[in-house]
C-alpha cells in the first residue's frame, strides 16, 4: 500500500507502507501508480515527496513476489512515469534505499537522504540485475566505472559516499520528510530538464572497450561460476555505448536470462536461509522467541593460540570488555602484540575505533572471576579442556556461561566437568575467528534455553551468522566434512590426482579444491585427532591397511604426515610449495610417485575418473551426511546446514547450499547415484542414502521448504 495526502498546502506526499522493509509489493506499486496520478491531477499540489513509513525508504522489489505469478503495475513504467512528471518529485530516504527502492529514488527528480540511511543496487546478491532502469541510470549519474562497482558487488554506500558518489543531493540529521518537504517547496515551477537521468549521456570514457575488458575479467574472477555479475556488466556496457531506451532493452533481456535461472532461485532461497536460521529451535523445545538471553557485558577467552586471538578480536569489536587468559608466558607475550594489531586492521578496514584498553590480559585463570561469559580455546585435547573447566567452575560466577571453542569435542562431558551444566554451550568459530562468518552455537544435553539465547545474540553482536546444532562428533559442519574428506581419499587411491579433484570441486564453485584447502589449513590437524581416535596407525599391512572398525579407510593422509609433510606450513603436503610458508601450489611429481607406489603396493589398479565422479562422490556424500544430520534433530532445518556450509566452507552461494542443492539436482537422482555407489564400495556404510532422504522421495521428493513436516512428522510419530 501507500498513503498519499498533501502536506504544507502544495506538497503531495506519498508514504510506501509495506512493513518491514516497505518492500515493492503488487499492492504498494498500485498505491503509488494511484497516488502520483493523484498528485499530478491535484492543481494544488506543486510538487511530490516520496518517502517509507517507519524510518525505512525501500528495501527494493518484494523478493517473495518472484517466484509466482506477477500481478499489479510493472515497475518500469511507473518509474519512467514518475521521472516524466512536470511536477517536481523528491525522495526522502531514510533506512534503505536498496534495489528497486534506489531504482525508483533514480527516477524521481531529487533525493535528499538521512545521513545514517544505506544505498545501494544489491540485486547481484540474489541472482539479478537492477531491471528497474539501475543498470541505465546510475551510469548516466554518477559514470561507467564507480557505477560498475556497485552493480557488481552489490554492496551498500553509506549517505556520505552516496553523496561524494552523486547519487545524493543532499544529506540532513534531522528529520528527513520535513527536510524533504522544505525542499520541494523551494523548487516548486523550476525546469525540470536537467533533473531527469534517462535524458543524461554518461560521461565520455577514453578507452571504453579496455575498461569493460578489464571488468569482465575482474568479475569472472570472483563470480566463481556465478553469472549474474557477467550480466551486470554487460549491461552496464549498453548503458555506456546504447541510447536510452535500447538499453533499458538489453537491461530487460539479460534481467530475462537471469530471472528464471537455477542460479536465482538458490541465491534468493538463501537470502530467507540466512535470516531463518536466527528463528532457532532445539529438540527439547527450546526456541527464539520464548527464550531470553542474558546480558554480556564482559568476557573472557581462555588460550590465545590462533583462535584465542581471534575470539578476543571478535569479541572486543563487538564492544565487549575482554579478559585474555594465556598461562604460557611466550605466548602470552606474542598474543599481548598481536591481538593490538590485528584490532587496529580490524578498525582500519571498518572505518572504526576501538579502545585499546578494553582487553586485559593475564597469566592466570582466577581473573574470570567476575565476567559474564568465558569462551575457553586451549589446544584440541579432552584431558587440557576437561581441567580447564573443572577450573572455571570453581573461579567464575555461579550464573557465568561457560563455552567451549571446540571443533569436535563432546559438549556434554565438558558440561560435567561443571557444577552448572545448564550453563555449558559449545561456541564453535572458524578461523580466522574475527573474520569469518560463521559461528555453530552447539547445545548439549543439558544446555538451558536462556544459555543458548544468549551464545546466538553474542554471536549476532559479533556480526557472525549463528546457527544452532545439537552435541555429536564434529556438531554439524565437521561432521559432513569427515565423509567429503573421506571420498577424496577414497579418490586417489583409485586413479584421481590431486589437481583432478580439486579442479573438478572449483569449477563447481568452490574457492579451493580439498587437497589445496587440507594444505592450506594443515594436515597435521586431522592426523592428530586420527591419532587420537586411535585411526593412524600405519603399520598395518595388507588389506587391514586400509579398513578401520570394518569400514574402508585410507590412510595416505597420515603417510604423508609421516613423511614431514603438513602442507603450506612445511613447504610440501598435496603440492609443494617454494617455501615453508608459501601460498602458490604446484604439481609435485614426488606425489605422484608416492601415489603410483602406494597403489601398486596395495594391488589397486588405477581407474579414469571423470569431473562428474569426483563431484558426486565428494558432494552427495556429504549432502547424505546432512540428511542424517536432519533426521537426528542434530539441525532444525535444511536452511541450518546450507548456512554453515555457505559461511563456514565456502559452499558456492549460487548453488544455495548443500541442501539446496540435492533439491535441484532431484533427491530421486541423489539416492539412485548413492546406491550405486554404495553397491561398488560397499565397505562405505556412509555411501547408504539416509532414512529421511528416501522417506522424502518415497513422500514424492518435496520441495526443501517442505522438508520441515517431513522431520516433524516423523518425530511426532516417535
Ligand atoms: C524488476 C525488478 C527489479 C529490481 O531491481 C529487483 C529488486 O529490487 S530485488 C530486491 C533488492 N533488494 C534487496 O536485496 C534488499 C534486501 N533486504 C535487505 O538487504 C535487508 O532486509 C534490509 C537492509 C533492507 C533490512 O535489514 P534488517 O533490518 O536487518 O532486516 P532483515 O534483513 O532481517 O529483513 C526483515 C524482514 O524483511 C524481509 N525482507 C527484506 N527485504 C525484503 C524484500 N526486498 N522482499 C521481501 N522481503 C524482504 C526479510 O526476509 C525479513 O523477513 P523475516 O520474515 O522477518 O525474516
Amino acid at each position: 500500500m501507500a498513503q498519499y495526502r498533501r502536506v504544507s498546502g502544495s506538497v503531495g506526499l506519498i508514504t510506501l507502507q509495506n512493513p518491514p522493509v516497505n518492500a515493492l509489493s503488487a499492492s504498494v506499486r498500485q498505491g503509488i501508480v494511484d497516488s502520483v496520478k493523484r498528485a499530478l491531477g491535484d492543481q494544488k499540489v506543486k510538487s511530490v515527496v516520496i518517502c517509507g513509513q517507519n524510518g525505512v525508504f525501500c528495501g527494493g522489489a518484494d523478493i517473495r513476489e518472484f517466484g509466482r505469478q506477477m500481478s499489479g503495475p510493472p515497475l518500469v513504467p511507473m518509474i519512467h512515469d514518475i521521472e516524466a512528471a512536470n511536477k517536481p518529485v523528491v525522495a526522502a530516504i531514510e533506512g534503505s534505499a536498496l534495489g528497486g527502492g534506489l531504482e525508483l529514488a533514480l527516477g524521481c527528480h531529487y533525493r535528499i537522504s538521512h545521513s545514517k540511511a544505506k544505498l545501494g543496487l544489491p540485486e547481484v546478491t540474489l541472482g539479478l540485475l537492477p531491471a528497474a532502469g539501475g543498470t541505465q541510470r546510475l551510469p548516466r549519474l554518477i559514470g561507467v566505472p564507480a557505477a560498475l562497482n556497485l552493480i557488481t558487488t552489490g554492496r551498500h554506500v553509506t549517505a556520505a559516499e552516496a553523496l561524494q558518489l552523486g547519487i545524493l543531493d543532499h544529506v540532513t540529521e534531522h528529520n528527513t520528510v520535513d527536510v524533504a518537504v522544505k525542499f520541494a517547496l523551494s523548487v516548486t515551477g523550476e525546469s525540470l530538464d536537467g533533473r531527469r537521468i534517462s535524458s543524461f549521456s554518461c560521461a565520455p570514457l577514453s578507452d571504453l572497450d579496455s575498461l569493460f575488458e578489464e571488468a569482465m575479467l575482474k568479475v569472472r574472477g570472483a563470480a566463481r561460476g556465478a553469472i549474474a555479475p557477467v550480466a551486470c556488466v554487460q549491461a552496464v556496457r549498453a548503458a555506456a555505448t546504447l541510447p536510452y531506451a535500447q538499453g533499458m532493452e538489453r537491461e530487460k533481456e539479460l534481467m530475462a536470462t537471469l530471472f528464471h535461472s537455477g542460479q536465482a532461485r538458490a541465491l534468493q532461497y538463501f537470502f530467507f536461509a540466512q535470516r531463518a536460521v536466527g528463528r532457532w529451535s532445539t529438540p527439547s523445545g527450546a526456541r527464539w522467541d520464548t527464550s531470553q538471553p542474558r546480558p554480556v557485558r564482559k568476557a573472557a577467552v581462555i588460550g590465545l593460540g590462533t583462535m584465542g586471538r581471534g575470539i578476543t578480536v571478535a569479541l572486543a569489536q563487538a564492544g565487549l570488555s575482554v579478559v585474555a587468559v594465556e598461562t604460557h608466558a611466550k605466548q602470552l607475550m606474542e598474543a599481548k602484540k598481536a591481538v593490538p594489531s590485528m584490532l587496529k586492521r580490524g578498525a582500519v578496514r571498518g572505518g572504526t575505533t576501538i579502545e585499546p584498553d578494553s582487553i586485559t590480559y593475564s597469566e592466570t585463570v582466577q581473573a574470570v572471576a567476575d565476567v559474564d561469559l568465558v569462551i575457553e580455546a586451549v589446544f584440541e585435547d579432552m584431558a587440557l579442556k576437561e581441567k580447564v573447566f573443572q577450573q572455571l567452575s570453581i573461579v567464575c560466577k555461579p550464573d557465568t556461561l561457560l563455552c567451549t571453542n571446540t571443533s569436535s569435542l563432546d559438549v556434554d562431558h565438558l558440561a560435567s566437568q561443571t557444577r552448572h551444566p545448564e550453563l555449558v554451550v559449545g561456541m564453535h568459530f572458524f578461523a580466522p575467528a574475527h573474520v569469518m562468518k560463521l559461528l555453530e552455537v552447539v547445545y548439549g544435553r543439558r544446555s538451558s534455553p536462556a544459555a543458548v539465547a544468549t551464545a546466538m545474540q553474542l554471536g549476532k553482536k559479533m556480526g557472525k551468522v549463528s546457527v544452532a546444532v545439537g552435541n555429536c562428533r564434529g556438531f554439524a559442519g565437521n561432521r559432513m566434512l569427515k565423509r567429503y574428506l573421506e571420498q577424496a581419499f577414497f579418490l586417489l587411491e583409485e586413479g584421481a590426482t590431486p589437481e583432478l579433484v580439486d579442479r573438478a570441486l572449483e569449477e563447481f564453485g568452490f574457492p579451493m579444491g580439498v587437497f589445496r584447502m587440507s594444505d592450506l589449513s594443515g594436515l597435521d590437524v586431522g592426523w592428530r585427532v586420527r591419532k587420537a581416535d586411535g585411526l593412524a596407525d600405519t603399520s598395518l599391512t595388507g588389506t587391514s591397511a586400509r579398513v578401520r572398525q570394518g569400514c574402508r579407510y585410507s590412510p595416505l593422509g597420515d603417510l604423508l604426515c609421516e613423511h614431514g609433510r603438513f602442507g603450506q606450513k612445511t613447504g610440501r603436503g598435496w603440492y609443494q610449495y617454494d617455501k615453508p610458508g608459501g601460498r602458490v601450489a604446484k604439481s609435485d611429481p614426488w606425489l605422484h610417485n608416492f601415489l603410483d607406489e602406494y597403489r601398486a603396493r596395495h594391488g589397486l589398479v588405477p581407474r579414469c575418473i571423470d569431473q562428474q565422479e569426483v563431484l558426486e562422490r565428494c558432494l552427495f556424500v556429504l549432502i547424505n551426511e546432512g540428511f542424517q544430520i536432519l533426521e537426528e534433530g542434530i539441525a532444525a532445518g535444511p536452511e541450518d546446514i546450507d548456512a554453515i556450509y555457505v559461511f563456514g566452507y565456502g559452499w558456492p552461494r549460487h548453488r544455495g547450499g548443500p541442501m539446496f542443492y540435492a533439491d535441484m539436482v532431484g533427491l530421486e537422482r541423489v539416492v539412485e547415484r548413492l546406491e550405486r555407489y554404495h553397491q561398488a564400495h560397499p565397505n562405505v556404510p556412509y555411501l547408504q542414502p539416509s532414512g529421511l532422504l528416501r522417506r522424502l522421495v518415497a513422500n514424492g521428493s518435496p520441495p526443501i521448504h517442505k522438508w520441515r513436516n517431513v522431520i516433524k512428522n516423523r518425530n511426532s510419530q516417535l
